[in-house]
């Protein structure tokens, strides 16, 4: 059975700020770069054989920290991407107008191709996370790969997986270097296909971590 691991980035200095990153980019901070590391320490132990990540920066940083504990190289996916925030990149959270808020919540509330000015809907992000993700079946036999990418970007895939419409206010959270589980199975009993194992686990963290509010 194929295992997938799902881990968010580092935190970043947008993240610590509490400003809209989307697409934009943040360096980790030095906190970040510590779960980085306590991340990889955990995949170490997991058999990991592919590194697959965001073309971000925030996620490569991530994903070369613990390429160099898993002995892997690592595979850029642009579909591994945040979802694209539009006008409101590098806003701060707390700024937003009422209006600015609105086109946030078009995002979530079922608005047919509900987006922010110049950024994707939710439904676009779930289409090319789960090609992101369909890949992995194509890898050799015995593969186990670590994809590395972004809060929303994560979260919207598992919860598709477990049969949210990608339009669905987000209920899983998914701090900084959490890490989930997927796996594709084959059952006559149980559901096949992807099956979440777990997911937004923080215990290999040594200090509480931000959510996606950055809280
Ligand atoms: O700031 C954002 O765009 C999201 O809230 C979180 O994005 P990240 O997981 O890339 O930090």
């Amino acid at each position: 059975m194929l295992q997938v691991y799902l881990v968010r980035h580092g935190e970043t200095q947008w993240n610590a700020e509490r400003r809209i990153q989307g697409q934009s980019d943040s360096p980790l901070t030095a906190k970040g770069e510590q779960q980085a590391w306590q991340v990889a320490e955990r995949a170490r132990t997991l058999g990991i054989t592919h590194i697959i990540s965001s073309d971000l920066g925030r996620t490569q940083q991530t994903a070369r920290i613990i390429a160099e504990a898993c002995g892997c190289d690592i595979i850029l996916d642009p579909r591994l991407r945040e979802l694209d925030m539009g006008v409101l990149e590098k806003r701060h959270v707390d700024t937003l107008t009422e209006q600015e808020e609105g086109w946030r919540r078009t995002l979530v509330n079922g608005t047919e191709d509900g987006r922010i000015p110049e950024g994707e809907s939710m439904q676009e992000l779930s289409v090319r996370v789960q090609a992101a993700l369909a890949n992995c079946l194509k890898l050799p036999a015995g593969s186990r790969p670590l994809l590395v990418s972004h809060g929303i970007a994560l979260g919207c895939l598992v919860s598709t997986i477990l049969g949210l419409p990608a339009y669905a206010e987000r209920r899983l959270r998914l701090r900084n270097c959490s890490i989930s589980r997927i796996d594709y199975q084959e059952s006559p009993w149980l559901a096949s296909g992807w099956v979440v194992e777990m997911a937004g686990d923080i215990s290999h963290l040594d200090a509480p971590a931000l959510d996606e509010l950055q809280r």
